[in-house]
């Protein structure tokens, strides 16, 4: 059984819903098995600039419900040299922290694998990010929630598009990864979703509107992944009206909405169990790995596996999503 003394927690990244629930559960978890627990505001800035609080159990009462980040976040530009990485650590030696748990994305895991790697520290991470987008778990930390919220939303947007017969291109998040499009449109019944990991194989949208995707339909809604790969819902629309200029087309863009709001069932009790495994993971003298959930079960996933590029995408949503959308 590992030394540990006293745990570092920190989330890191873009918020997640969920976060605050994994808080509470590492937090918990540690005191439980008599770790002390100190707090470090703001993602890695807190490390840098000396922002660390001491956490009792009393810390993280009545937050497993509340969205955000009671520890706050910040995507930290001074952690990504090894200057600024030194002084992390030193500020760990400083406070007595022996080893850190880590509540972020797949840049955060990254910054802990190399901190680990540079200064031989125990790290264990959890997958706190709405993109889904790590391997070697089912499921992100705030996904669920975010797929909630966005299913909410597009069920709205169906109500005034059917009314006036529109074709709707609405953006969601998830960086390069599908999963949200994918999964809000199945949720939905959108008619189609367009995301990066399609994008080299085929012109989706050509592919689209070729198969006669308006023929039958009322209206119609297509759910685009953000960024430069897909080009955006905007890019979608602007080709539709040059190409198709009979069809009324419009845009919505879900933007920082799917990043808030109180996390699901599922994102509290994802949360709850990777946060206390977190704990047993360090007990258990493991480091260098990520928490995951595969099929119900709790997995130590190395970083170098989770923060692998392009997290492979469901075909068989897509094929679902194709059958079902006829
Ligand atoms: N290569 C790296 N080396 C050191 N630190 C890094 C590296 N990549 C990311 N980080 C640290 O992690 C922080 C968060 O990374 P990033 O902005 O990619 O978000 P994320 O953790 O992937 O979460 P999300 O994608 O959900 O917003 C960065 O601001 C930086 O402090
Ligand atoms: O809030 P910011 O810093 O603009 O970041 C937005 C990005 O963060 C995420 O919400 C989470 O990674 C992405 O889906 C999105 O691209
Ligand atoms: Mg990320």
């Amino acid at each position: 059984m590992a030394n540990i003394k006293c745990i570092g927690v920190l989330t890191s990244g873009g918020d997640a819903p969920g976060m605050n629930a994994a808080i509470r559960a590492v937090t918990r978890a540690a005191i439980y098995n008599n770790i002390e627990v100190k707090g470090i505001m703001r993602g890695y800035r807190g490390l840098i600039f000396d922002e660390i609080v001491p956490f009792k159990t009393n810390s993280v009462s009545n937050i497993i419900q509340q969205g955000g980040t009671i520890l706050k976040t910040a995507r930290c530009k001074e952690f990504m040299t090894a200057e600024g990485r030194q002084v992390a650590f030193e500020a760990m030696q400083r406070e007595g922290i022996d080893a850190l748990v880590v509540i972020g994305g797949d840049g955060s895991l990254t910054g802990a694998r190399i901190l680990a790697q540079e200064h031989n520290i125990p790290i264990v991470g959890l997958p706190g990010t709405i993109d889904n987008d790590l391997n070697g778990t089912d499921m992100t930390i705030g996904y669920d929630t975010a797929l909630n919220t966005i299913m909410d939303a597009v069920d709205k947007i169906r109500d005034t598009a059917s009314s006036h017969e529109r074709l709707f291109f609405i953006e969601v998040m998830g960086r390069e990864c599908g999963y949200l499009a994918l999964n809000g449109a199945l949720a939905t019944g959108a008619e189609a979703a367009i995301i990066p990991e399609r994008v080299f194989e085929s012109d989706q949208l050509g592919e689209l509107i070729s198969n006669g995707f308006r023929k039958s339909k009322n209206s119609s809604l297509v759910l685009v992944t953000e960024g430069d790969i897909t080009g955006g819902a905007m890019t979608m629309a602007e080709r539709v009206k040059k190409e198709y200029p009979q069809y009324d087309v419009r845009v919505t863009i879900l933007g920082h909405v799917q990043r808030g709001g109180s996390p699901t069932a599922a994102d509290r009790i994802l949360a709850s169990r990777m946060g206390a495994a977190a704990i047993d993971a360090l007990l258990d003298d493991q480091r260098n790995v990520m928490i995951g959930i595969q099929n119900d079960k709790i997995v130590y996933v190395p970083f170098s596996k989770a923060i692998k590029k392009n997290k492979p995408v469901n075909e068989d949503l897509i094929n679902t999503l194709k059958v079902l959308s006829i």
